[in-house]
């Protein structure tokens, strides 16, 4: 049994520490909101993510940072990217804790990867990081659902230590040592299933989905080999697998942004009705930065910003990808 501290209680970050209580552990869930512990200390449940899913009893939730990870061996860090670097600035991490990145996205401004931003603010170094990612729908595996995952860490012992934390009868994680790729997949896919989200918006069927995914695939591949990822990872779990999770399922929080676009509502309109996050209406843009720095083309990936920019409505998308010059595929 491990003390394990989740910073975060929203749904991924409430889906995590109830799998680390199916495991036994010692579970403490960081939440900003008072009324949110309180909920989930005295009813066992976090109606704001969960309904009426009954959490475990073990688990208790803290709103005090320092008190929450008092003691902790491993801190979970389940906060949207681009507020982990004003979080972590704010927290002191236990010394010699393992640290473990849920985050799906890459920092505005910097185009810093989420292990790359824990290291910066907090010193610690990527042998004690680990980043888990993958085909992980958080309302699934809530329910249990058999899921597989990717741990990654550049550090075998860090990758086998977390693999064996989270991995319980329904949740198999398996270890990587590519961490590039596992991060840079995990924030692309949610880009690419906004623009599948606005085809599908628009009553378009599977195949421009499926072609949407595959050509998606490609423009990540590409990106993903500039910047030094192995090209195998992103045909395993945290590439393909996350990619067709998150693009298929109504439960994803980008496809369901990129619907409501391609149903006509705008982003000012989406964002303000849902208080969960769409980590790719923002990190569309540092992807973006990202290719325009290593010189990759992501027509998928630009048309996406456009569209959020409101420079370019969803047929104006549509027709941009399907205009552009013929090409090979494999190129
Ligand atoms: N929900 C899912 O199925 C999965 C989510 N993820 C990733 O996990 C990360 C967290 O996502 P979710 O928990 O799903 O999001 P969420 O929107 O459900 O919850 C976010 C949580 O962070 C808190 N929060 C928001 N802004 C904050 C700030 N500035 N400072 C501190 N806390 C803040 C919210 O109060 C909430 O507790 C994202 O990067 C997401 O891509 C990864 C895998 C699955
Ligand atoms: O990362 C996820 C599934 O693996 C969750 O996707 P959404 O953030 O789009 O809901």
């Amino acid at each position: 049994m491990s003390a394990v501290t989740v910073m975060g209680s929203g749904s991924w970050g409430t889906a995590m520490a109830l799998t680390l209580c199916d495991n036994d552990h010692q579970v403490t869930l960081w939440a900003r909101r008072p009324e949110v512990c309180h909920k989930i200390n005295t009813e066992h449940r976090n109606p704001d993510y969960f309904g009426d899913l009954r959490l475990p009893d073990s688990l208790a939730a803290v709103d005090d940072p320092d008190r929450a990870m008092d003691g902790a061996e491993f801190v979970v860090l389940a906060v949207p990217a681009q507020s982990l670097r004003e979080n972590l600035g704010r927290w002191t991490i236990p010394d010699g804790a393992i640290v473990v990145s849920l985050a799906k996205g890459v920092e505005l401004g910097t185009e810093l990867r989420m292990s790359e931003v824990i290291t910066q603010v907090t010193g610690i170094g990527a042998d004690r990081i680990a980043v888990l990612t993958g085909p992980n729908l958080s309302h699934e595996i809530a329910e249990r659902q058999p899921a597989a995952a990717v741990v990654a860490s550049t550090e075998q012992e860090t990758a086998l230590a977390v693999q064996h934390l989270f991995h319980t009868a329904t949740f198999r994680p398996y270890t990587n040592n590519d961490v590039i790729g596992c991060e840079l997949a995990g924030a692309a896919k949610n880009v690419i299933a906004l623009a599948v989200g606005v085809a599908a918006g628009m009553g378009y069927g599977a195949n421009s989905g499926a072609s949407m995914i595959t050509r998606g695939l490609a423009e990540i591949i590409r990106l993903g080999e500039a910047m030094g990822a192995d090209p195998h990872t992103f045909s395993g779990l945290a590439g393909v697998g996350d990619l067709v999770a998150t693009c298929s399922s109504p439960l994803s929080r980008n496809r369901t942004f990129g619907e409501e676009i391609g149903r006509g509502r705008t982003v000012a309109e989406i964002t303000a009705s849902t208080r969960q996050v769409a980590e790719g209406v923002k990190s569309c843009k540092s992807i973006k930065a990202l290719a325009e720095e290593y010189g990759v083309e992501m027509p998928i990936t630009y048309a996406v910003c456009a569209v959020i920019d409101g420079h370019l409505g969803p047929d104006a998308l549509v027709r941009a990808l399907l205009s552009r010059a013929p090409k090979a595929e494999r190129t």
